[in-house]
């Protein structure tokens, strides 16, 4: 272990991110009434540019009048690329009060782009006198976002969340699909016998991006799946993004809420497994041991720390 201590991401539930066009405002309730913990409320790329300042305005409304309960509430601003993101912070922060947590900023290409929301959220907080800071969860979805995914989370003190926007990362990397996440039809290989396997060509950006957010103690989480009538796809995409460690994952219908959740929640089992290595290594400390042999594998001081995370989780979840 280094002597710098890997720290702890935010203790919160963030297992599904519903998404919803801030220029819908008819769907605001039934987000709230969903069992996603997060809820995020866009102003970005489901929002027409004719409709950014009605959106804007319902995003307020929304943020002010609607009972959230205990989710995370999160605004996506638009891109520092665009004439409308400076006005989504002035706004939403002069005008909207303490429920909201987290701005999610798309497209950041490096620390600089963190550094100006930031200024810019903290010159708006103090000018309103607002004592609960705004939180910042990022999107990866560029080249440049990828190429500097470490910087961008160790940016500010605000940052808690980073997020693998598949869509446009595609987009930006040129690749040669329109597909959002899932198996992509041309990226295989050819076994020695002749059969097809199929890889998965978004393993790269979520393996740096867990490591990002591992790093700087960040929730690392996997964005959309396009095809919301594939259940299969969308959960076996889930539980790749799960094992590689991510904590959740983002529901662009809502029918992909119950989904993620049950990905992203340990199972009875893992967490009866975990507890009896835990069990197991104790006894093993207990007669002068490190390892121990648990259900014909071996087990080590490394596989208590395995076993905390999957424990923690489930703990966490439990609240
Ligand atoms: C995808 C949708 C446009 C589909 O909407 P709709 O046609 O209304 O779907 P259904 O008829 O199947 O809806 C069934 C019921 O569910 C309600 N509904 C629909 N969407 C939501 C929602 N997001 N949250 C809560 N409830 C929802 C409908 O009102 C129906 O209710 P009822 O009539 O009472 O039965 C729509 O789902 C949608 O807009 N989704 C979100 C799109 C979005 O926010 N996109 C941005 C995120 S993805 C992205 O930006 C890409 C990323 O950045 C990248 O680069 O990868
Ligand atoms: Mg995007």
């Amino acid at each position: 272990m280094s002597f710098k201590v890997q720290p702890q991401a935010p203790a919160v539930p963030n297992r599904c991110q519903l998404f919803g066009p801030g220029s819908r405002p008819a769907i605001f309730e039934k987000m709230a009434a969903s069992a996603a913990d997060v809820i995020n409320l866009d102003l970005e790329d489901s929002v027409s540019p004719s409709d950014k300042d009605g959106a804007r305005k319902n995003v307020i409304e929304a943020v002010n009048d609607i009972d959230w309960g205990n989710k995370t509430l999160s605004v996506r601003i638009n891109g520092l690329d665009t004439p409308y993101w400076y006005r989504d912070v002035v706004d939403v922060l002069e005008q909207a009060g303490d429920r909201i947590d987290r701005f999610m900023i798309p497209k950041v290409g490096n620390a600089g782009d963190i550094y100006a929301v930031d200024a810019l959220a903290s010159a708006v907080e103090m000018a309103k006198g607002r004592t609960k800071r705004v939180g910042f969860e990022v999107i990866i979805e560029t080249a440049a976002g990828l190429a500097h995914v470490e910087e961008i989370a160790a940016a500010s003190p605000r940052m808690q969340a980073m997020s693998l926007g598949a869509a446009d990362y595609a987009a930006s990397m040129g690749m040669q699909t329109t597909g959002i996440g899932g198996t992509q039809e041309n990226y295989y290989m050819v076994t020695p016998d002749r059969a097809q396997h199929w890889g998965d060509p978004w393993h790269a950006p979520i393996v740096a991006i867990v490591a990002a957010c591992r790093t700087h103690g960040l929730l690392p989480v996997d964005g959309p799946f396009g095809d919301f009538s594939d259940d299969e796809g969308f959960t076996a995409q889930a539980k790749r993004s799960a094992t590689l460690g991510m904590v959740g994952k983002w529901a662009i219908h809502p029918k992909q809420v119950a989904l993620a959740n049950e990905v992203f929640t340990p199972s009875d089992a893992q967490v009866t497994e975990a507890r009896e290595i835990l069990a197991a290594m104790e006894e093993a400390e207990k007669s002068g041991q490190g390892a121990a042999v648990y259900k014909g594998r071996l087990v080590d001081l490394a596989s208590i720390r395995q076993a905390e995370v999957i424990v923690k989780q489930a703990e966490m979840i439990a609240g």
